[in-house]
């Protein structure tokens, strides 16, 4: 059987390889990570920033290729990952797991070297999260797999401000903040429509195990922290009123859809659609916010 199953596998080319970082979903990852970096009070050497947004880019994209790695099994069972390069048979899982962590050792590397060792630290602590805390440990064994795991992909702005500043900060932690309780009404948006896909995948999303009222109504209270810690930065005095302004029109909209999502309960029949219009616009808010985080500080 392993070696028809060998024998099926073609040659990988550079698109497989491009296809295990996951490439669109970590240019909201990597756009969040430059944002942190153009928000910081001080202006990083045109040149170390490139690099250090170039690391963010090959780190993430790494943790994506070793959660494929990982996870090949699982991607063969769901229909939204079938043709991913491991389960559709076009790459070997060992060439994938050399990509990984050779990728992965890089960027930190090249991080620590010719940036600083603080945003290196946070890069790899960023890798193993996703790796280890979120797929290996959590993903297959609890629905709030994405609360606790979900902070992997909260950590790129406060890479991009160590980056720039060689320190953390206040306002950094808040868009960590932001990003952290952003994540699960993001996911669970999805969830509801996919939940059938991770239930044939016996992964315990909170949609299959909790149900679908439960996951509606923690996508509305996960939304009240999240609004906090979208605006808090402007009450703070840590960004002016053009990011303020872009967060309390935004961020109301957030709450709406989220609360349109919450109130619309199980069995109504009809079309799943709020819950598509807040996943879609989840990924729209963020990519606002961090652009209005540092269009406040060049621009203001
Ligand atoms: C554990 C946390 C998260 C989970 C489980 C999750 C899951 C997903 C899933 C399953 C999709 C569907 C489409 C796809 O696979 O490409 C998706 C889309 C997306 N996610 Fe997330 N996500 C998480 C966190 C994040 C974070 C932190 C970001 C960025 C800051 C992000 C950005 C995006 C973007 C941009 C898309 C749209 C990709 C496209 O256009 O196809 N996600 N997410
Ligand atoms: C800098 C750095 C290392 C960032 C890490 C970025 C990160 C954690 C992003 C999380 C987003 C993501 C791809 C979730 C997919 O979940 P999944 O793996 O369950 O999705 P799948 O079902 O599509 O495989």
């Amino acid at each position: 059987m392993s070696v028809a199953n060998h024998a099926l596998i073609l040659p990988a080319d550079w698109r497989d390889f491009l296809a295990l970082t996951k490439p669109r979903v970590m240019t909201l990852v990597v756009f969040t990570g430059l944002c942190g970096m153009l928000a910081a009070p001080v202006s990083i050497n045109p040149v170390l920033g490139f690099t250090a947004i170039l690391c963010i880019a090959l780190g993430a994209g790494a943790a994506g290729a070793l959660n494929q790695w990982y996870e090949a099994d699982l991607d063969s069972k769901m229909k939204r990952t079938q043709g991913r390069p491991l389960p559709a048979g076009r790459m070997d899982r060992q060439s994938a797991l050399h990509f990984g962590v050779g990728v992965a050792a890089l960027s930190v590397i090249l991080m620590g070297l010719a940036v600083n060792y603080v945003a290196a630290g946070i890069l790899l602590l960023s890798i193993l999260f996703y790796v280890l805390v979120y797929t290996v440990w959590l993903k297959r064994r609890t629905p709030q797999n994405i609360v606790i795991g979900g902070a992997a992909g909260a950590f790129p702005p406060l890479i991009g401000w160590a980056a720039a500043t060689g320190d953390v900060a206040l306002l950094p932690v808040l868009l960590f903040g932001l990003v952290f309780l952003w994540t699960p009404p993001h996911f669970w948006a999805l969830a509801l429509f996919v939940k059938t896909d991770y239930a044939n995948a016996g992964v315990p999303m909170l949609p299959v195990v909790a149900g679908e009222k439960t996951t509606r109504v923690q996508i509305g209270l996960y939304t009240i922290p999240m609004a906090v810690a979208a605006i808090a930065p402007w009450p703070l005095g840590l960004t002016g009123a053009l990011y303020g302004i872009t967060a309390v029109a935004t961020t109301a909209l957030f709450a709406l859809f989220a609360l349109q999502v919450a109130t619309r309960m199980a069995g109504e029949g009809d079309t799943m659609k709020p819950e598509k219009r807040l996943f879609a616009y989840s990924i729209s808010y963020l990519f606002i916010l961090f652009a209005a985080v540092a269009a406040d500080r060049w621009l203001a």
